[in-house]
């Protein structure tokens, strides 16, 4: 009898088929998520929606909180409550609102007082709540980072958050697979921050759009897991959705005695699951990218968009020089913005602020990187005269477990500002935010126009890079820092301490929660005929708007500004706001969609790839619904953003650049179009011959007959709760792991140093 072989399968492949519950013809995947964290942005409009269908958390013990983008990262000396210490009405209530929620639907949450409190891509991994081999999920773009325990972990939308939380399932099409090796060994000075800025500037902003990228080779094994977090967490400004290392010893080193972590018996059941959890021999990518570590020198972005990368001892682009128009134009645009003349060399370019935090860079190697170069300058180091640096941990844990070390000293000497845990800068919903013109040295990941304040400047690096920039005032090289000179340095300066993490884990693990349900009981499933809540599209006919722009990112579609709402409507304003408004005067500028007839467009034809990048902000389809725009067309999409148009009765069209180009000549022409679902073709009135196009059968349905996924998915309850009787039978590790879980112990009572708050 001849054995049956199963095929090579990727890391990827793996995780994928360990996850679906089941599959439609059209080959849409429910998928089981194992680990949910959630956010006080993305989550309000989900939890408002469970609360009006009547619909339980499905998997509270599967679901951690935390408040994080909307905090101030000032003292918490005097914190009593978000209603008093929080001042902006709009950050104070999404923040109130979190609480409300996880105290309604008995959620384990990390709030203001809690030194587990921190950017939710930090704490996850810090607690042991990512685990090798899951699939996690968060309303949020840089769920990626999770990806580098060997997870699968992607960013959603608002409607698939609430998705997850009534179902704990998501509807997926499984992507390509990618895999990006860098063999060889690095130069000195070169960081994983490094690593990522130059992997995105060689495949691009949509390089791994619609795939999942495995990092593999000498580069990334040699890495810890705070490095192999940076990279993963910038696969989202590679394209990808989601990035992944495949587990091993680091791994386990890292997640062994942490909160969470399987204990006992489990934790061996676990580990040796999580060692076949690597790409067989012959397994293949749809795509290979292979980039030698020699090739990497320390870089830095000139413009706005994290593919804009150049090494620091290069010099500004020169846009006259490419031949593509549209690259041209976008290249100028951004040297607009950035206040840049082509050909500076980025070492003479001078900054205002330095910023060493977000979910990129905050954790505690980060900042040990930083506190080197300090020391590596001198015992007289100091922050240049034109610049405000500021440290922000990426956790209350981080920030205790700095200061263990020392590390706030030296920072503080150096007069660098500490603060508290958030994602402060990175994004400034919060207080922190630079002032129109300022320039930044940023660790962050984003360098979007208006990303850390509207007018604002950023230079993505890495956190040692940044402290050299704060030390010269300049974007330096920091291998200045580096030599005979540095080391003398260090060596005379009075040791630091290193202080293992895992002294400040046990203690931390005094919830203030309720109680975290391990019941996983369907009882409150709705009935097969559950009202439907989403528009339908059939045909849409209008006045299309022309975009010439690429990479389109939903930073530049929705602002930060207008993130702070606890609705999905009333947004139509904030549309395009930085294009649309004057930043000096307020006034209307004279964008497309100001102008009419354009300012009743119904659909938008973008002839520049990668529409809707970055960021998973649903808003940024809630509000080109709001304004009018039912239908995008363009050559491509950024994955999260079509999935969050569709769970808004609205159509993203991809089609070749060359007819984007065409129709966007029709529209220039102020000629209507026709967008006809149901016969997939966009017809024009020029008598040119309609453009066909393809849509995901099951997705097409739902959009004809206005169906709901989530009424949907509870119609397989049943297959969902088969599903969860093997995984535990097969994981057990993944079930019941809230804090006040009496099946995990909690580690004896360690006495610490005790915190500002
Ligand atoms: C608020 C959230 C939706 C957003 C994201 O998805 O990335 C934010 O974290 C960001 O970095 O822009
Ligand atoms: S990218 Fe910035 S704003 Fe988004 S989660 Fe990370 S730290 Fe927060």
């Amino acid at each position: 009898m001849p054995v049956a072989v199963t095929p090579p399968r990727t890391l990827y492949d793996k995780i994928w088929d360990d996850h679906v519950v089941d599959v439609n013809e059209d080959g849409l995947a429910l998928v089981y998520i194992d680990r949910h964290l959630v956010h006080e942005v993305t989550s309000p409009q989900a939890f408002e929606g469970l609360r009006t269908a009547g619909r339980p958390v499905r998997r509270p013990d599967c679901t951690l909180a935390t408040v994080d983008h909307n905090v101030p990262t000032v003292s918490r000396k005097n914190f009593k409550s978000v209603e008093t210490f929080i001042s902006e009405p709009d950050s104070r209530a999404q923040c109130a609102a979190l609480e409300d929620n996880v105290k309604e639907f008995g959620l384990t949450y990390f709030g203001m007082k809690d030194r587990r409190q921190g950017i939710v891509h930090v704490i996850g991994p810090e607690q042991g709540f990512t685990l090798p081999g899951i699939t996690c999920v968060c309303g949020d773009s840089h769920t990626s980072t999770h990806g580098a325990f060997g997870s699968l972990a992607f960013g959603i939308g608002t409607s698939e958050v609430e998705h997850v939380l009534a179902t704990q399932t998501l509807l997926q099409k499984k992507g390509k697979n990618m895999r990006i090796t860098v063999d060889g060994e690095l130069h000195e000075g070169v960081t994983s921050k490094d690593v990522i800025l130059h992997i995105i500037g060689v495949i691009g902003t949509a390089g791994g759009t619609g795939c999942v990228i495995e990092y593999a080779g000498s580069v990334f094994r040699g890495f810890s897991m705070e490095a192999r977090m940076s990279v993963c967490n910038m696969s989202i400004e590679a394209g990808a959705r989601a990035g992944m290392v495949a587990p091993d010893e680091v791994t386990f080193k890292y997640l062994q005695g942490r909160p969470l972590a399987p204990k006992g018996e489990e934790w061996d059941r676990a580990v040796a699951y999580w060692k076949t959890l690597k790409t067989d021999e012959g397994a293949k990518f749809d795509i290979e990218v292979n980039i030698p570590a020699s090739e990497i020198i320390p870089t830095v972005t000139w413009g706005t968009s994290p593919q804009d990368v150049v090494p620091i001892t290069g010099r500004v682009p020169d846009p006259s020089t490419m031949s593509d128009p549209v690259k041209r134009a976008s290249a100028q645009r951004s040297l607009a913005y950035m206040g840049l003349e082509p050909n500076t060399p980025m070492e003479e370019i001078t900054i205002d602020k330095v910023f060493i935090g977000s979910c990129t860079n905050s954790r505690i190697e980060d900042l040990r990187s930083a506190v080197k170069v300090i020391l590596a300058a001198g015992p007289d180091a100091k922050v240049a005269p034109n610049v405000h640096a500021m440290v922000v941990p990426g956790s209350g844990l981080i920030k205790q477990h700095a200061e263990a070390e020392g590390l706030d000293v030296i920072f503080k000497r150096a007069g660098f500002d500490w603060r508290e845990a958030g994602c402060s800068m990175c994004l400034g919903m919060n207080p922190d935010q630079l002032a129109p013109g300022e320039r930044c040295a940023s660790t962050s990941n984003r360098n979007f126009e208006g990303r850390q304040g509207a007018g604002g400047r950023t230079h993505l690096l890495s956190p040692a890079m940044a402290a050299a920039a704060a030390i010269t005032g300049k974007l330096t090289d920091v291998r200045k820092f580096i030599g005979k000179v540095a080391e003398a340095h260090i060596a005379a300066a009075p040791p630091l301490k290193t202080v293992s993490e895992f002294n400040f884990m046990d203690d931390a693990t005094a919830s203030p929660t309720p109680e975290a349900s391990t019941d996983s009981s369907s009882s409150s499933l709705p009935s097969a005929s559950s009202p439907s809540s989403v528009e339908k599209f059939v045909v849409v006919k209008g006045i299309a708007a022309p975009l010439h722009i690429e990479n389109v990112d939903t930073d530049m579609i929705i602002p930060k500004q207008f993130l702070k709402t606890l609705k999905r409507t009333g947004l139509a304003d904030a549309l395009f706001y930085t294009l649309r408004r004057d930043p000096h005067t307020g006034k209307e500028t004279d964008f497309i969609l100001n102008r009419a007839p354009y300012n009743k467009a119904k659909i938008l034809v973008c002839t520049g790839h990668n529409f809707g990048c970055g960021s998973s902000r649903e808003h940024a389809p809630w509000s080109l619904n709001d304004f009018g725009i039912r239908c995008v067309i363009a050559p491509s999409f950024a994955d999260i953003f079509r999935n969050n148009s569709m769970q808004n009765g609205m159509l993203p069209v991809t089609i070749p650049q060359e007819q984007c180009i065409e129709l966007a000549k029709d529209a220039e022409a102020g000629l209507d179009l026709e967008v006809d679902l149901e016969k997939e073709e966009i017809r024009r009135v020029n008598g040119q011959p309609p453009i066909p196009f393809t849509t995901d059968a099951f997705r097409r349905h739902c959009l004809l007959n206005g169906l709901d996924d989530i009424a949907l998915t509870m119609q397989r309850g049943e297959a969902i709760s088969q599903f969860e009787q093997r995984r535990t039978e097969m994981w057990p590790w993944l079930n019941g792991f809230g804090y006040a879980d009496k099946k995990i112990p909690v580690g004896p009572v360690r006495k610490t140093k005790k915190t500002e708050w």
